[in-house]
């Protein structure tokens, strides 16, 4: 059975990557693994490393929402048949109880409107689901993982994101586990053989502060218009899409730091995405 977990301290340390992939917010998307109730109840909720935990997932999500990253989550099911079960029943038990008390996903990184929570069978978060095909249907090839148990279903998500041509990246401090041992284990596992650690706010910078792209800006635009980018038609006129002179000036200001040549005037009178899109690369 899960063990009851001790408190321990976040680790504030992983190796150096082996790896030198640049994250990047067009090609990325977030998996939130298992933070359900059940599984958090086997800490002491209040004592490290959870609220580091749950508020780097919560700083992780602020940011993917911010630019339009997919979010996914995923949630094992409560009273699991014993067929669809089979020999997690010999190693764990019986799983979770059909109780929102044990199956809800905590509530200070709960899953938004439109984000997608994948019934969770086994370890790996790719097995019996489309994880895979919505990512190659979002066009994302780089997964973010935070969440519990990080030497368990976290590890082998990542491993096998890395087997399908999924570049993990994941996130030293915004994972748990049954102790610190198992935690670093898991980061030295990752690290040696399947991917890229990193730290929250390492990834919160390389999302925000990368160059800016086509695609980026066109998600970042979606986002702030509250539409899908497929919605987003490059010659639209985007007052009519709802975007006022105040959202406008804030996104150039902070495009503009990350290269974008084009000012204010350039685009007041009739902002299109390919007015804004001049000089930027695909
Ligand atoms: C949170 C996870 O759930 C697994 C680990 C312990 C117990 C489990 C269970 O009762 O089914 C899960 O298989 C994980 O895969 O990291």
């Amino acid at each position: 059975m899960i063990p009851k977990i001790a408190p321990y301290p976040m680790p504030a340390q992983w190796p150096e990557n082996r790896v030198h992939w640049q994250l990047r917010p067009e090609r990325a998307a977030l998996l939130v693994h298992d933070l359900q109730l059940y599984f958090l109840n086997y800490f002491a909720v209040t004592q490290m490393p959870i609220p580091q935990l749950l508020s780097h997932t919560a700083q992780l999500l602020d940011a993917c929402r911010e630019l339009g990253i997919p979010v996914f989550y995923t949630a094992q099911p409560g009273n699991q048949s014993p067929k669809d079960r089979a020999l997690l029943t010999d190693m764990w038990g019986p799983g979770l109880p059909d109780d929102p008390a044990a199956t809800a996903i905590h509530p200070s990184v709960a899953p938004q409107p439109g984000e997608t929570v994948l019934t969770k069978w086994r370890y790996s978060a790719f097995q019996r689901s489309n994880l895979r095909e919505r990512l190659n249907d979002q066009g994302r090839d780089q997964l973010i993982i935070c969440g519990v148990y990080a030497h368990i279903g976290c590890q082998l998500s990542a491993a096998e994101a890395f087997m399908q041509d999924v570049q993990p990246f994941f996130v030293a401090d915004a994972l748990a586990d049954f102790s610190e041992e198992e935690h670093l284990q898991a980061l030295n596992y990752v690290v040696a053989r399947c991917g890229a650690v990193m730290g929250t706010a390492e990834v919160v910078r390389a999302l925000h502060n990368g160059p800016l792209t086509r695609g980026a800006l066109r998600a970042e635009l979606a986002t702030a218009l509250n539409l899908s980018t497929d919605d987003l038609d490059p010659a639209a006129d985007l007052q009519d899409l709802g975007l006022d002179s105040i959202q406008l000036m804030l996104l150039l200001e902070r495009w503009q730091t990350r290269g974008l040549q084009v000012t204010y005037g350039d685009v007041a009178v009739s902002p299109t995405l390919d007015t804004l899109w001049q000089g930027l690369p695909e």
